[in-house]
């Protein structure tokens, strides 16, 4: 199988053109691929497909297997692989996700490579039907108390298609990550899990994030978080609606702008390409 370890801000996918190759069991070929020891090493698999509807399809994977939605790290690197490889030769494409079909631009290099992707995220979904979470589903869950272990957290609930559960914390470089992340993840009042955002104001315009993935633990960055995290501090009135994301992989430009929809500019890198044989 012919692969690209890509990443975004350091969230990192092993990514497959099926436009040639074809995968029986994604599921266990993104938990073989992703182990950092005895695999190639990644957050998780990404497959790039044909689509009736937009110029690619993606379909993602987190590194124990569970399929997700949407992935904003990796759309930008699934448009960088399209344009580099051949598959699109314009700079405006649509991609079809489990969040729906997409927009990008693609910014390139003197050496027209694709550098830097800005991506119309959509808009955020509020309700806990469709976050989802248990409890009333008209109702929008912004700033709402929760115990758990030792702690008492505010939370606020976003889906940019997968969902996102964000907590604002005083010092992120020093909060403890792995012991409440997990938690989270797996309460029943989120009964498709959820990925968990922990978040540091510095001004009205910079944050600091931290993220649990659902699926794969803590991750160097997560788009559709950094997206969920500029709609959860509008709503909590902590920024403006245009911020600078510093992740702990790199920096993302994030806007909740007036049409209703977040967008998001960051990086796509490829590291290499290779053979895999498991055998
Ligand atoms: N890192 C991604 C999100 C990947 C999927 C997530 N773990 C989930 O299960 O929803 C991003 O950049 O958005």
């Amino acid at each position: 199988m012919k692969f690209a370890k890509m990443h975004g801000a350091g969230n990192d996918y092993v990514y497959v053109n099926c436009f040639e190759e074809i995968i029986d069991d994604p599921v266990a070929m993104a938990r073989t691929v992703s182990n950092r020891n005895f695999g190639i090493g990644s957050d998780g698999l990404i497959l790039i497909l044909p689509s009736g509807k937009a110029d690619v399809r993606m379909r993602m994977f987190n590194s124990d297997g569970s399929e997700s939605e949407m992935c904003g790290n990796g759309i930008r690197c699934v448009a960088k692989y399209a344009y580099d490889h051949g598959i699109v030769d314009k700079k405006e494409i649509t991609a079809e996700t489990g969040a729906g079909i997409l927009t990008l631009q693609l910014f390139t290099n003197p050496d027209n490579r694709v550098e830097r992707v800005r991506v119309n995220m959509g808009k955020p979904r509020l309700s806990r039907g469709e976050i989802p979470m248990t409890g009333n589903p008209r109702e929008q869950v912004i700033n709402q108390e929760l115990k758990i272990l030792d702690r008492t957290f505010h939370i606020t609930c976003v889906s940019m298609g997968n969902p996102h559960c964000i907590i604002f914390v005083d010092n992120v470089d020093e909060f403890p990550v792995a012991k409440y992340g997990p938690v989270i993840e797996n309460l029943d009042l989120f009964p498709n899990r959820t990925n968990v955002e922990f978040i540091e104001i510095i001004s009205p315009t910079e944050i600091k994030q931290r993220t649990w993935e659902r699926g794969a633990g803590e991750t160097l960055a997560c788009g559709t978080g950094s997206s969920a995290v500029t709609v959860a501090c509008v709503l909590n009135g902590r920024t403006e609606h245009r911020v600078l994301n510093h992740l702990l992989g790199g920096d993302l430009e994030m806007e909740w702008a007036q049409d209703g929809s977040v967008y998001m500019t960051g990086p796509a890198v490829q590291v290499f390409e290779g053979d895999f044989d498991p055998r």
